[in-house]
C-alpha cells in the first residue's frame, strides 16, 4: 500500500537544527515521543514516520513526512487528522509549524466523494461555463421566515443561482427550519414557473453529531434542494455521514467557519489545502475557498492551488466547486473570474442587498458582471446600457488585484 506524504513548513526555536525538529515531528506522529521507551519493540518500527528532504523556506524550512498506509485505520478521518494534524503543533522546541498539504493514496481514500460534483451542480442550475451567482440571506440572523422568503424571491428573480443560510443561522427560535425552508421553497417554484430557472437553497443543517442525519432527512422531506454543513464547527466526518446516506441524495455547500483561527497564520496551523482534499473525498459538492478581491484576508497563489486541488484530476473523484464570497460585489466580480476561471461560485451578501436599488437589482447587477467578464467587454463599457450594474459601481466601484 502506498504511505501518505504531508508537507509541513516548520522553525525551530533558537538552537533546535532542523534535522531534529523535522525527525521530532515524525517521531511524535507515529510511533515515538520525547525519550526513548524499552517499549517499543522492533516489530513496531514499520509504523515509523519518515523524514524527506529538508529545504530552507522563509525564515524556516520545509519537509515532507512520509506515514505508512498500515498506521491508519481505513476510512476514519478523525484518526487520519490525529496522525497529520496531531499533536506536533504543540512542540515546545519548534517555534512554528504549518501543514501545508497532504498527498493521499488512494488506499486510503474509501469514500465516494461528491455526489453531484461541478458537472452535477450545473446540471440542476443548467448552464454549461459561466460562473454561478449566489446570494447569503442578510441579515445573518433576525429576519423571520416569511421576510426570509421574500428576500430569497428577490435574489432569484433577480438572477442569482444559489442562495444560502447565514454560518450561524440554523434553527433558532425566530426562524426556524421547519418554517423558513418550506417558505423558501415555496418562493422559488414560484421563480421557476415564472422564468423556468431553477435555483438552489443551500439550508443551513448544522448541528450535534447525533441529530444532523436526522436534520438532513427532515430537510429533504420538507422539499430541501441543497444542504449546508459548517464543516469546521460539525466535524468532517459530518460531511461523509450526509453524503453517503443514499435516502438524501443532494448537492452540500459547504462552509468554513472558524477556519481561519487555523488556517490564517502561515507561520502555524493548517493550511486551506488538506481541508479542501479531506472536503472533495468526503462528499462536499462545493466549499468556500476564498476571494482575490474580497474582505477575507488572502493569499492569491495559495488560493489558485486550492481551487485546483478541488477541480483538478484526483483518484477519479468528481470535483468541488470552489466559492468565492466575502465581500464580494459585482466591481470586484471580472477579477475574480480573470483570477479563478470560471468554474467558480461567485456569492455575495452584502454585494447583493447593499445595492442602492435592492437585492433584486443587486443580483441582476452580479450577473451583468458575470455576463461582461464571459462576453469580454470592459465592466464600465457594460454599464452604460446595464443601469444595475452602473448604480453598483458608482457604490462599490470597480476592483483591481
Ligand atoms: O458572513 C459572511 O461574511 C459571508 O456570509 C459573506 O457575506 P458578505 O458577502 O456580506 O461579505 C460568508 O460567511 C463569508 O464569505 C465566509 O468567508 P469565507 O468564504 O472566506 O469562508
Ligand atoms: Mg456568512
Amino acid at each position: 500500500m502506498a504511505d501518505a506524504v504531508a508537507t509541513y513548513y516548520f522553525r525551530p526555536k533558537e538552537g533546535i537544527t532542523p534535522e531534529w525538529a523535522a525527525k521530532a515531528i515524525a517521531e511524535e506522529q507515529t510511533t515515538g515521543t520525547w525519550t526513548d521507551v524499552s517499549t517499543r519493540e522492533e516489530y513496531v518500527h514499520y509504523l515509523d514516520g519518515q523524514v524527506g528532504k529538508i529545504t530552507p523556506s522563509g525564515d524556516g524550512y520545509q519537509v515532507a513526512i512520509r506515514y505508512p498506509a498500515e498506521i491508519f485505520e481505513i476510512g476514519n478521518i478523525p484518526q487520519y487528522l490525529s496522525v497529520f494534524a496531531g499533536n506536533l503543533f504543540g512542540l515546545s522546541r519548534i517555534a512554528g509549524v504549518r501543514l501545508l498539504d497532504v498527498e493521499f493514496p488512494k488506499e486510503i481514500i474509501p469514500f465516494k466523494g461528491p455526489k453531484f460534483g461541478i458537472e452535477g451542480v450545473r446540471k440542476l442550475v443548467g448552464t454549461t461555463d459561466r460562473p454561478h451567482v449566489g446570494t447569503i440571506i442578510k441579515p445573518k440572523v433576525g429576519l423571520n421566515p416569511k421576510d426570509t422568503a421574500e428576500v430569497a424571491y428577490e435574489a432569484a428573480i433577480g438572477g442569482v443561482d444559489l442562495i444560502k443560510d447565514d454560518e450561524t443561522l440554523t434553527d433558532q427560535k425566530f426562524c426556524p427550519i421547519s418554517e423558513r425552508l418550506p417558505a423558501v421553497m415555496e418562493k422559488l417554484d414560484q421563480v421557476k414557473s415564472e422564468t423556468g430557472r431553477n435555483v438552489l437553497y443551500a439550508v443551513n443543517i448544522s448541528t450535534a453529531g447525533d441529530k444532523i442525519l436526522e436534520r438532513a432527512r427532515q430537510a429533504k422531506e420538507m422539499g430541501a434542494n441543497m444542504l449546508m454543513i459548517d464543516v469546521i464547527v460539525c466535524g468532517f466526518d459530518a460531511v461523509r455521514v450526509i453524503a453517503e446516506d443514499p435516502s438524501i441524495n443532494l448537492p452540500l455547500h459547504i462552509h468554513r467557519t472558524m477556519h481561519a483561527a487555523i488556517t490564517r497564520n502561515r507561520e502555524h496551523g493548517i493550511a486551506m489545502r488538506p481541508f479542501c482534499r479531506l472536503v472533495r473525498m468526503l462528499g462536499g459538492d462545493q466549499l468556500h475557498t476564498g476571494t482575490v478581491s474580497g474582505k477575507m484576508e488572502h493569499d492569491m497563489q495559495e488560493l489558485i492551488g486550492d481551487n485546483r486541488t478541488l477541480t483538478h484530476p484526483w483518484h477519479g473523484i468528481k470535483s468541488v466547486f470552489p466559492v468565492s464570497s466575502g465581500g464580494i460585489h459585482p466591481g470586484g466580480v471580472v477579477e475574480e473570474i480573470r483570477v479563478l476561471g470560471s468554474d467558480l461560485i461567485l456569492q455575495a451578501g452584502g454585494g447583493i442587498h447593499g445595492h442602492p436599488d435592492g437585492t433584486r437589482a443587486g443580483a441582476t447587477a452580479m450577473r451583468q458582471a458575470v455576463d461582461a467578464a464571459m462576453e469580454e467587454i470592459p465592466l464600465a463599457t457594460y454599464a452604460e446600457d446595464h443601469n444595475e450594474l452602473r448604480r453598483a459601481l458608482e457604490k462599490w466601484g470597480k476592483v483591481k488585484v
